[in-house]
Protein backbone atom coordinates (compact mmCIF):
# COMPACT_ATOMS: atom_id res chain seq x y z
CA UNK A 1 0.00 0.00 0.00
CA UNK A 2 1.18 3.80 -0.84
CA UNK A 3 1.86 6.00 1.79
CA UNK A 4 2.46 9.65 1.75
CA UNK A 5 5.37 10.76 3.46
CA UNK A 6 7.06 14.28 3.67
CA UNK A 7 10.12 15.46 3.41
CA UNK A 8 9.91 18.70 4.49
CA UNK A 9 9.61 20.79 1.11
CA UNK A 10 7.46 17.69 -1.46
CA UNK A 11 5.72 14.84 -0.59
CA UNK A 12 6.92 11.72 -2.31
CA UNK A 13 4.97 8.21 -2.93
CA UNK A 14 6.78 5.38 -0.87
CA UNK A 15 5.67 2.04 -0.20
CA UNK A 16 5.05 1.21 3.44
CA UNK A 17 7.60 0.20 5.27
CA UNK A 18 8.27 -3.09 6.36
CA UNK A 19 6.10 -4.41 9.60
CA UNK A 20 8.33 -4.03 12.44
CA UNK A 21 8.63 -7.47 14.57
CA UNK A 22 5.25 -9.16 16.15
CA UNK A 23 6.62 -8.68 19.33
CA UNK A 24 5.75 -4.85 19.71
CA UNK A 25 1.98 -5.78 19.01
CA UNK A 26 2.65 -9.15 21.87
CA UNK A 27 -0.23 -8.64 24.92
CA UNK A 28 2.44 -9.46 27.27
CA UNK A 29 5.80 -7.77 25.87
CA UNK A 30 7.28 -5.10 27.78
CA UNK A 31 6.54 -1.88 26.13
CA UNK A 32 9.95 -1.41 25.54
CA UNK A 33 11.66 0.43 22.49
CA UNK A 34 14.67 -1.29 21.69
CA UNK A 35 16.95 1.49 19.79
CA UNK A 36 20.74 0.84 18.23
CA UNK A 37 23.13 3.57 18.18
CA UNK A 38 26.02 2.26 16.24
CA UNK A 39 29.14 4.84 16.70
CA UNK A 40 27.71 5.00 20.37
CA UNK A 41 31.41 5.10 22.23
CA UNK A 42 32.08 8.03 20.65
CA UNK A 43 31.59 11.89 20.93
CA UNK A 44 27.91 12.58 20.04
CA UNK A 45 26.83 8.75 20.29
CA UNK A 46 28.42 8.67 24.14
CA UNK A 47 25.77 12.18 24.69
CA UNK A 48 23.25 10.17 22.93
CA UNK A 49 23.36 7.40 24.92
CA UNK A 50 23.09 9.33 28.11
CA UNK A 51 20.10 11.15 26.94
CA UNK A 52 17.54 7.57 25.61
CA UNK A 53 18.89 6.01 28.84
CA UNK A 54 17.03 9.01 30.99
CA UNK A 55 13.92 6.61 29.17
CA UNK A 56 13.04 3.65 31.15
CA UNK A 57 11.30 2.19 28.27
CA UNK A 58 14.28 2.46 26.03
CA UNK A 59 16.45 -0.66 25.86
CA UNK A 60 19.84 0.51 24.37
CA UNK A 61 22.22 -1.62 22.15
CA UNK A 62 26.23 0.22 21.49
CA UNK A 63 27.76 -1.15 18.58
CA UNK A 64 31.29 0.65 17.75
CA UNK A 65 34.92 -0.43 16.62
CA UNK A 66 36.19 1.47 18.80
CA UNK A 67 38.77 3.53 16.15
CA UNK A 68 37.72 7.16 17.87
CA UNK A 69 35.32 6.17 20.12
CA UNK A 70 36.10 4.57 23.80
CA UNK A 71 34.52 2.00 26.36
CA UNK A 72 35.62 4.94 28.89
CA UNK A 73 32.53 7.00 26.99
CA UNK A 74 29.95 4.59 28.60
CA UNK A 75 31.01 3.40 31.89
CA UNK A 76 28.02 4.81 33.62
CA UNK A 77 26.18 2.28 31.87
CA UNK A 78 28.19 -0.48 31.53
CA UNK A 79 26.72 -3.95 33.62
CA UNK A 80 22.67 -2.09 32.79
CA UNK A 81 20.08 -4.51 32.58
CA UNK A 82 18.60 -2.18 29.77
CA UNK A 83 22.03 -1.71 27.73
CA UNK A 84 24.41 -3.50 26.05
CA UNK A 85 27.57 -3.12 24.09
CA UNK A 86 29.07 -4.67 21.35
CA UNK A 87 32.83 -3.99 19.73
CA UNK A 88 31.53 -4.71 16.41
CA UNK A 89 32.70 -3.02 12.73
CA UNK A 90 29.61 -1.77 10.22
CA UNK A 91 31.14 -2.69 7.46
CA UNK A 92 30.44 -6.54 8.55
CA UNK A 93 26.51 -7.36 8.75
CA UNK A 94 24.81 -7.27 11.88
CA UNK A 95 21.80 -9.37 13.09
CA UNK A 96 19.76 -7.58 16.26
CA UNK A 97 16.39 -7.03 16.65
CA UNK A 98 16.01 -3.77 17.00
CA UNK A 99 12.81 -0.89 16.35
CA UNK A 100 15.02 2.20 15.77
CA UNK A 101 18.39 2.67 14.86
CA UNK A 102 20.47 5.67 14.96
CA UNK A 103 23.30 5.34 12.32
CA UNK A 104 26.77 7.22 13.86
CA UNK A 105 29.72 5.00 13.26
CA UNK A 106 32.03 6.93 11.45
CA UNK A 107 35.19 8.92 11.79
CA UNK A 108 34.36 12.57 12.13
CA UNK A 109 37.90 14.19 12.67
CA UNK A 110 39.64 15.01 9.41
CA UNK A 111 43.13 13.94 10.40
CA UNK A 112 40.96 10.41 11.54
CA UNK A 113 39.07 9.94 8.89
CA UNK A 114 41.51 11.19 6.40
CA UNK A 115 44.15 8.48 8.26
CA UNK A 116 42.64 4.86 6.56
CA UNK A 117 40.75 7.08 3.76
CA UNK A 118 39.45 3.57 1.85
CA UNK A 119 38.10 2.13 5.03
CA UNK A 120 36.14 5.69 6.13
CA UNK A 121 34.47 5.20 2.42
CA UNK A 122 33.96 1.80 3.20
CA UNK A 123 31.99 2.83 6.67
CA UNK A 124 30.14 5.63 5.06
CA UNK A 125 28.79 3.10 1.88
CA UNK A 126 29.09 -0.32 3.12
CA UNK A 127 28.20 0.30 6.70
CA UNK A 128 25.31 2.56 5.72
CA UNK A 129 24.14 -0.31 3.49
CA UNK A 130 24.49 -2.75 5.97
CA UNK A 131 22.29 -0.73 8.78
CA UNK A 132 19.87 -0.29 5.67
CA UNK A 133 19.63 -4.05 5.23
CA UNK A 134 18.90 -4.63 8.75
CA UNK A 135 16.43 -1.27 9.11
CA UNK A 136 14.57 -3.14 6.45
CA UNK A 137 15.05 -6.95 7.73
CA UNK A 138 13.13 -5.62 11.23
CA UNK A 139 11.64 -2.62 9.89
CA UNK A 140 13.12 -0.54 12.10
CA UNK A 141 13.32 3.25 11.49
CA UNK A 142 16.90 4.19 10.71
CA UNK A 143 18.30 8.14 11.42
CA UNK A 144 21.96 8.64 9.60
CA UNK A 145 23.99 11.63 10.89
CA UNK A 146 25.09 13.18 7.81
CA UNK A 147 26.90 16.17 7.72
CA UNK A 148 27.68 20.09 6.34
CA UNK A 149 30.44 18.74 4.94
CA UNK A 150 27.93 17.05 1.98
CA UNK A 151 27.86 21.35 0.95
CA UNK A 152 31.55 20.88 0.43
CA UNK A 153 33.27 24.42 -0.07
CA UNK A 154 30.07 25.96 -0.07
CA UNK A 155 29.01 28.78 -3.58
CA UNK A 156 25.93 29.57 -1.12
CA UNK A 157 26.38 31.42 2.26
CA UNK A 158 24.32 30.49 4.41
CA UNK A 159 23.54 26.96 3.47
CA UNK A 160 19.97 25.61 3.53
CA UNK A 161 18.70 21.87 2.63
CA UNK A 162 18.23 23.16 -1.04
CA UNK A 163 21.74 23.59 -2.26
CA UNK A 164 23.25 20.56 -3.65
CA UNK A 165 26.93 21.68 -2.37
CA UNK A 166 30.20 22.22 -4.34
CA UNK A 167 32.43 19.07 -3.26
CA UNK A 168 35.63 18.25 -4.85
CA UNK A 169 35.54 14.44 -5.98
CA UNK A 170 38.86 13.45 -6.13
CA UNK A 171 39.98 15.08 -2.87
CA UNK A 172 41.82 14.26 0.28
CA UNK A 173 38.12 14.96 2.42
CA UNK A 174 36.15 13.02 0.00
CA UNK A 175 36.28 9.65 1.75
CA UNK A 176 34.05 11.48 4.21
CA UNK A 177 32.30 14.11 2.60
CA UNK A 178 31.32 12.47 -0.40
CA UNK A 179 30.53 8.99 1.91
CA UNK A 180 28.02 11.16 3.49
CA UNK A 181 26.37 11.84 0.33
CA UNK A 182 26.25 8.43 -0.90
CA UNK A 183 24.66 7.29 2.25
CA UNK A 184 22.38 10.03 2.14
CA UNK A 185 21.97 8.66 -1.40
CA UNK A 186 21.13 4.90 -0.01
CA UNK A 187 19.04 6.00 2.60
CA UNK A 188 16.80 7.47 0.10
CA UNK A 189 16.75 4.74 -2.17
CA UNK A 190 15.85 2.26 0.41
CA UNK A 191 13.16 4.54 1.48
CA UNK A 192 11.69 5.14 -2.13
CA UNK A 193 11.90 1.57 -3.32
CA UNK A 194 11.67 -0.29 0.07
CA UNK A 195 9.79 1.80 2.21
CA UNK A 196 12.28 1.92 4.69
CA UNK A 197 11.28 5.25 7.31
CA UNK A 198 14.34 7.09 7.39
CA UNK A 199 15.29 10.34 8.85
CA UNK A 200 18.97 12.16 7.33
CA UNK A 201 20.57 14.77 9.94
CA UNK A 202 23.24 16.96 8.63
CA UNK A 203 25.02 17.70 11.43
CA UNK A 204 27.18 21.17 11.65
CA UNK A 205 30.38 21.90 13.70
CA UNK A 206 29.54 20.13 17.44
CA UNK A 207 31.75 20.03 20.25
CA UNK A 208 31.76 19.74 24.06
CA UNK A 209 32.74 17.61 26.84
CA UNK A 210 34.24 13.90 26.20
CA UNK A 211 35.99 14.50 23.00
CA UNK A 212 39.22 13.21 22.16
CA UNK A 213 41.91 15.68 23.88
CA UNK A 214 43.75 14.86 20.79
CA UNK A 215 40.77 14.63 18.34
CA UNK A 216 42.18 17.25 16.48
CA UNK A 217 39.49 19.34 15.79
CA UNK A 218 39.56 23.45 15.68
CA UNK A 219 37.12 23.71 19.14
CA UNK A 220 39.21 20.86 21.60
CA UNK A 221 42.23 21.52 19.79
CA UNK A 222 42.48 24.99 21.28
CA UNK A 223 41.22 24.13 24.44
CA UNK A 224 43.89 21.32 25.29
CA UNK A 225 46.08 24.20 23.78
CA UNK A 226 44.98 26.89 25.93
CA UNK A 227 44.92 24.11 29.22
CA UNK A 228 48.61 23.59 28.25
CA UNK A 229 49.81 26.61 27.78
CA UNK A 230 51.01 25.58 23.96
CA UNK A 231 50.36 28.28 21.59
CA UNK A 232 46.58 27.97 19.68
CA UNK A 233 47.23 26.84 16.10
CA UNK A 234 45.12 28.78 13.73
CA UNK A 235 44.99 27.54 10.22
CA UNK A 236 45.82 30.13 7.37
CA UNK A 237 43.78 32.35 6.52
CA UNK A 238 42.18 32.41 9.55
CA UNK A 239 39.20 34.14 8.03
CA UNK A 240 37.51 30.86 7.37
CA UNK A 241 34.04 30.47 9.51
CA UNK A 242 32.56 27.43 11.18
CA UNK A 243 29.24 27.74 12.98
CA UNK A 244 29.53 25.45 16.69
CA UNK A 245 26.74 23.91 18.06
CA UNK A 246 26.78 22.31 21.63
CA UNK A 247 26.49 18.62 22.20
CA UNK A 248 23.21 18.55 24.18
CA UNK A 249 21.40 20.60 21.85
CA UNK A 250 22.74 18.65 19.16
CA UNK A 251 21.22 15.58 21.08
CA UNK A 252 17.86 17.24 21.30
CA UNK A 253 17.85 17.48 17.68
CA UNK A 254 18.40 14.53 16.67
CA UNK A 255 15.75 12.81 19.05
CA UNK A 256 13.44 15.32 17.67
CA UNK A 257 14.13 14.01 14.06
CA UNK A 258 14.23 10.65 14.93
CA UNK A 259 10.46 10.94 16.50
CA UNK A 260 9.19 13.15 14.08
CA UNK A 261 7.26 12.91 10.25
CA UNK A 262 10.29 14.47 8.67
CA UNK A 263 12.25 12.01 6.68
CA UNK A 264 14.55 15.27 6.32
CA UNK A 265 17.52 16.04 5.38
CA UNK A 266 17.55 18.62 8.15
CA UNK A 267 20.20 20.96 8.75
CA UNK A 268 21.10 20.44 12.96
CA UNK A 269 23.37 22.80 14.01
CA UNK A 270 23.98 26.68 15.70
CA UNK A 271 23.62 29.82 13.32
CA UNK A 272 26.43 31.38 15.56
CA UNK A 273 29.28 32.05 12.92
CA UNK A 274 33.08 32.62 14.16
CA UNK A 275 36.56 33.06 12.10
CA UNK A 276 38.86 30.95 13.61
CA UNK A 277 40.89 34.06 14.29
CA UNK A 278 37.48 35.48 16.11
CA UNK A 279 37.48 31.78 18.27
CA UNK A 280 41.12 31.40 18.86
CA UNK A 281 41.10 34.68 20.64
CA UNK A 282 37.40 34.00 22.59
CA UNK A 283 39.22 30.59 24.08
CA UNK A 284 42.64 33.07 24.43
CA UNK A 285 40.51 35.37 26.73
CA UNK A 286 38.05 32.55 28.99
CA UNK A 287 40.91 29.96 29.00
CA UNK A 288 44.73 31.42 28.90
CA UNK A 289 45.02 35.09 28.44
CA UNK A 290 49.18 34.82 28.07
CA UNK A 291 48.51 32.27 25.64
CA UNK A 292 49.91 32.67 21.96
CA UNK A 293 48.08 32.43 18.35
CA UNK A 294 50.16 31.29 15.63
CA UNK A 295 49.18 30.97 12.46
CA UNK A 296 49.96 27.22 10.79
CA UNK A 297 49.36 25.82 7.29
CA UNK A 298 45.93 24.67 6.26
CA UNK A 299 45.08 21.07 4.55
CA UNK A 300 43.59 21.02 1.01
CA UNK A 301 40.17 21.71 0.14
CA UNK A 302 38.97 23.63 3.60
CA UNK A 303 35.66 25.07 3.08
CA UNK A 304 35.59 28.60 3.47
CA UNK A 305 32.97 29.02 5.09
CA UNK A 306 29.81 27.45 6.70
CA UNK A 307 26.45 28.95 8.63
CA UNK A 308 23.53 26.43 8.32
CA UNK A 309 20.17 27.69 7.86
CA UNK A 310 17.72 26.46 10.51
CA UNK A 311 14.46 27.59 9.64
CA UNK A 312 13.48 23.52 8.75
CA UNK A 313 14.47 22.36 12.52
CA UNK A 314 12.47 25.32 13.68
CA UNK A 315 9.37 24.89 12.12
CA UNK A 316 8.99 21.12 11.62
CA UNK A 317 11.29 19.99 14.81
CA UNK A 318 9.98 23.16 17.14
CA UNK A 319 14.03 22.89 17.59
CA UNK A 320 16.54 25.60 18.21
CA UNK A 321 19.88 25.50 20.07
CA UNK A 322 20.02 26.93 23.49
CA UNK A 323 23.83 27.27 24.29
CA UNK A 324 25.97 29.66 23.14
CA UNK A 325 29.30 28.91 22.44
CA UNK A 326 31.01 31.63 25.50
CA UNK A 327 28.28 29.46 27.49
CA UNK A 328 29.71 25.94 26.09
CA UNK A 329 33.34 26.96 26.40
CA UNK A 330 33.78 26.54 30.47
CA UNK A 331 31.83 23.50 30.13
CA UNK A 332 34.40 22.35 27.99
CA UNK A 333 37.07 22.93 29.78
CA UNK A 334 36.26 22.04 33.03
CA UNK A 335 35.97 18.21 31.20
CA UNK A 336 39.50 18.64 29.43
CA UNK A 337 40.79 20.07 32.94
CA UNK A 338 39.51 17.28 34.89
CA UNK A 339 40.85 14.86 32.10
CA UNK A 340 44.23 16.06 32.00
CA UNK A 341 44.61 16.75 35.75
CA UNK A 342 45.42 20.60 34.83
CA UNK A 343 43.33 22.43 37.41
CA UNK A 344 42.94 26.52 37.02
CA UNK A 345 45.08 28.62 39.00
CA UNK A 346 43.24 31.19 40.63
N1 LIG B 1 30.96 16.21 15.73
C1 LIG B 1 30.68 16.88 14.62
O1 LIG B 1 30.98 18.07 14.52
C2 LIG B 1 29.97 16.22 13.48
C3 LIG B 1 29.57 17.02 12.41
C4 LIG B 1 28.91 16.43 11.33
C5 LIG B 1 28.61 15.08 11.36
N2 LIG B 1 28.99 14.33 12.43
C6 LIG B 1 28.68 12.90 12.38
O2 LIG B 1 28.22 12.45 13.64
C7 LIG B 1 28.70 11.14 13.90
C8 LIG B 1 29.44 11.10 15.23
O3 LIG B 1 30.50 12.02 15.21
P1 LIG B 1 31.43 12.27 16.49
O4 LIG B 1 31.83 13.67 16.47
O5 LIG B 1 30.77 11.71 17.70
O6 LIG B 1 32.71 11.40 16.11
P2 LIG B 1 33.51 10.28 16.89
O7 LIG B 1 34.70 9.97 16.08
O8 LIG B 1 33.72 10.69 18.32
O9 LIG B 1 32.51 9.05 16.90
C9 LIG B 1 32.39 8.12 15.87
C10 LIG B 1 32.23 6.73 16.46
O10 LIG B 1 32.08 5.78 15.40
C11 LIG B 1 32.93 4.67 15.66
N3 LIG B 1 33.26 4.04 14.38
C12 LIG B 1 34.00 4.56 13.36
N4 LIG B 1 34.05 3.69 12.33
C13 LIG B 1 33.32 2.59 12.71
C14 LIG B 1 33.01 1.36 12.09
N5 LIG B 1 33.47 1.06 10.87
N6 LIG B 1 32.26 0.48 12.77
C15 LIG B 1 31.81 0.75 14.02
N7 LIG B 1 32.07 1.90 14.66
C16 LIG B 1 32.82 2.81 14.00
C17 LIG B 1 34.13 5.27 16.37
O11 LIG B 1 34.90 4.32 17.08
C18 LIG B 1 33.46 6.30 17.28
O12 LIG B 1 33.06 5.72 18.50
C19 LIG B 1 29.55 10.76 12.69
O13 LIG B 1 28.76 10.03 11.79
C20 LIG B 1 29.92 12.09 12.08
O14 LIG B 1 30.15 11.99 10.69
C21 LIG B 1 29.67 14.87 13.48
O1 LIG C 1 44.13 23.31 15.19
C1 LIG C 1 43.30 23.65 14.31
C2 LIG C 1 42.34 22.77 13.74
C3 LIG C 1 41.49 23.25 12.77
N1 LIG C 1 41.53 24.55 12.39
C4 LIG C 1 40.57 25.09 11.40
O2 LIG C 1 39.30 25.00 11.99
C5 LIG C 1 38.31 24.78 11.01
C6 LIG C 1 37.46 23.61 11.46
O3 LIG C 1 38.24 22.44 11.39
P1 LIG C 1 37.79 21.08 12.11
O4 LIG C 1 38.89 20.10 11.89
O5 LIG C 1 37.39 21.34 13.51
O6 LIG C 1 36.45 20.63 11.37
P2 LIG C 1 35.92 20.83 9.88
O7 LIG C 1 34.87 21.87 9.94
O8 LIG C 1 37.01 21.03 8.90
O9 LIG C 1 35.30 19.42 9.60
C7 LIG C 1 34.28 18.91 10.42
O10 LIG C 1 33.09 19.27 9.81
C8 LIG C 1 31.89 18.72 10.27
C9 LIG C 1 31.96 17.25 10.57
O11 LIG C 1 31.40 16.45 9.58
C10 LIG C 1 33.26 16.76 11.03
O12 LIG C 1 33.29 16.83 12.42
C11 LIG C 1 34.45 17.42 10.46
O13 LIG C 1 34.66 16.91 9.21
C12 LIG C 1 39.05 24.57 9.70
O14 LIG C 1 38.98 25.74 8.93
C13 LIG C 1 40.48 24.30 10.11
O15 LIG C 1 41.39 24.81 9.15
C14 LIG C 1 42.45 25.43 12.96
O16 LIG C 1 42.50 26.61 12.62
N2 LIG C 1 43.31 24.95 13.88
Amino acid sequence: MAKEVSNGDNNVTVKSPPEPSPLRKARFFKANMRILVTGGAGFIGSHLVDKLMENEKNEVIVVDNYFTGSKDNLKQWIGHPRFELIRHDVTETLLVEVDQIYHLACPASPIFYKYNPVKTIKTNVIGTLNMLGLAKRVGARILLTSTSEVYGDPLVHPQDESYWGNVNPIGVRSCYDEGKRVAETLMFDYHRQHGIEIRIARIFNTYGPRMNIDDGRVVSNFIAQAIRDEPLTVQLPGTQTRSFCYVSDMVDGLIRLMEGDNTGPINIGNPGEFTMLELAETVKEMINPDVKIVTVENTPDDPRQRKPVITKANELLGWEPKIKLKEGIPLMEEDFRRRLAIPRNN
